[in-house]
């Protein structure tokens, strides 16, 4: 039985999946702990991996291995393939003025420039943005950044045996795929090559740059003799991890609350909603991202002092609508829409509604009031949801699964609980050891259909239009 190990290293956590390599059958996993915050110095990552890993047993049994990771996180390596300094992550959002100048020095149309350029409209959560913020901030470390890459991208350089205390700065080794490429911001989903004068405009020198891998492409191993799989965006691992096909439409809940789709060409959107990103096959994958999802979830059980599970309960007891209560959940600002400033706030508040069920409700409805708003950005550029499958830790909940149906008007497929990015990513590893996708069982699932409640996203949108 060979085996295939795949690795989440999203916001939170490091989610570690061992799996056969023909079947998909879970043989072992692990996962650890990431630290709070927007940035972070990598070797927490590193320590959490290594940490992820030995609970799983480790990888001395496994014949390839892919690392997928939160995406866009700046990693900056000065000449010896050090960290210049902590990584700015997804939902950072110091980076926002500067996401504005790229976008206005590009003219009058300059989102429309930058969509088909890039793909994608800069906002805070775009690499570039960061290094156009760290060559303004800080421009000592921009000078000595001689290489730039991601979360992913700088776990599978490690895995490689690269890094503090190699002896190697092996900066050449960097390696990356198109699915997390396509969140820099300097690269291309439409032509598939980077773009020098965007690094030269936000840096202010060209670095050197992971060599972009194919699909199913691997150049190196691990010190134990594994292969080491391009890896992916963790929203490109959890399409894979799902088996999102064309017409399908993924939504996670984690720390990021993301809609996306896959499909045969790229996109190209001015109005800045939808980033037009590459998948990992080769195939594109629209996506809108917001900055609160699980956690809102994770605050409002905090606030009402109960478990998650509990918070469930009691949003389940309240009826749809939370009795008039909409949370507009904009607790760290906003990425869609792009309100890096904006606070949350809730509305409708009555002493008859303003109980601890009808506030659970109102969490978890406003979170899926913001992902409808996604699906909507979808749809407008013309893709369209035969299928949505929900995903991620927030997709535990049985009242946002409900949630979600209700609001989005539609059925939703909730595979059995389990960790979607990582088996994404033992799935590409598999691909590479065989040449070829390989056919796993799917994960047992069930079709959540709630009454369509259009009404709440109706007075969620109009509460939203208020936040500033
Ligand atoms: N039973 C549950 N009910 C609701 N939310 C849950 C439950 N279990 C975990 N979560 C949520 O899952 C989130 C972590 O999800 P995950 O997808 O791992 O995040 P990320 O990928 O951003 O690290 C937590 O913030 C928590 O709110
Ligand atoms: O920024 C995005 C997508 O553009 C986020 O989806 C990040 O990739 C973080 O993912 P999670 O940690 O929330 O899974």
């Amino acid at each position: 039985m060979a085996l295939v190990a795949g690795v989440d290293s999203s916001t939170q956590s490091c989610k570690v999946v061992i799996r056969d390599s023909a079947t998909g059958a879970l043989v072992r996993s692990g996962t650890a702990r990431h630290a709070e915050g927007t940035e972070i110095d990598p070797e927490i990552w590193w320590r959490a991996l290594q940490e992820a890993i030995q609970a799983a047993g480790g990888l001395d049994d496994v014949e390839a291995v892919a690392v997928s990771g939160q995406q866009h996180g700046m990693v900056c390596l000065d000449e010896d393939g050090a960290v210049v300094r902590p990584a700015l992550l997804w939902n950072d959002v110091r980076s926002a003025a500067a996401a504005d100048k790229m976008v206005s020095e590009a003219g009058p149309d300059g989102a429309a420039y930058w969509a088909e350029e890039t793909g994608t409209v800069p906002v805070a959560s775009i690499t570039a943005a960061k290094l156009r913020w760290l060559a303004e901030n800080e421009p000592e470390n921009a000078a000595r950044t001689a290489a730039v890459c991601l979360p992913h991208d700088w776990l599978s350089w490690r895995l490689a045996g690269y890094g503090p205390g190699s002896g190697r700065a092996g900066l050449e080794a960097l390696r990356t795929d198109r699915s997390d490429a396509s969140g820099t911001g300097y690269w291309s989903p439409a032509t598939g090559e980077y773009l020098p004068a965007v690094l030269e405009q936000t840096l202010g020198h060209v670095p050197l740059l992971p060599r972009v891998l194919g699909p199913l492409e691997a150049d190196q191993r691990t010190p134990s003799g594994a292969l080491i799989a391009p890896g992916t965006g963790d929203n490109a691992g959890a399409a894979l991890g799902v088996g999102a096909g064309v017409g399908d439409v993924v939504v996670s809940v984690g720390t990021s609350g993301t809609v996306f789709a896959v499909t045969d060409d790229p996109s190209a959107d001015a109005t800045g909603l939808v980033a037009g990103f590459a998948d990992a096959t080769g195939h594109f994958l629209p996506l809108t991202a917001t900055l609160n999802a699980s956690r809102v979830l994770d605050a409002t059980a905090a606030l009402l002092s109960v478990s998650l599970p509990e918070l469930t309960r009691l949003a389940l007891t309240a009826p749809a609508g939370a009795g008039g209560l909409s949370l507009v959940p904009y607790f760290e600002g906003e990425r869609t829409p792009n309100l890096p400033d904006a606070t949350g706030s809730l509305h409708g508040m009555t002493l008859a509604n303003f109980t601890r069920e009808n506030l659970a409700r109102a969490a978890v409805e406003g979170i899926a009031c913001s992902l409808a708003d996604g699906l909507q950005a979808l749809r407008n550029l013309g893709i369209e949801a035969r299928r949505v499958i929900l995903v991620g830790g927030g997709a535990r909940s049985e009242a946002l699964q409900h949630a979600v149906s209700a609001v989005f008007g539609l059925p939703v497929t909730v595979p059995s609980p389990g960790e979607y990015v990582a088996d994404g990513a033992a799935r590409q590893a598999a691909a590479v050891l065989t040449g070829a996708w390989p056919k796993w069982t799917a994960a047992s699932e069930s079709v959540v259909k709630a009454d369509a409640a259009p009404e709440v996203l109706a007075r969620y949108r109009r509460a939203a239009a208020t936040a500033g």
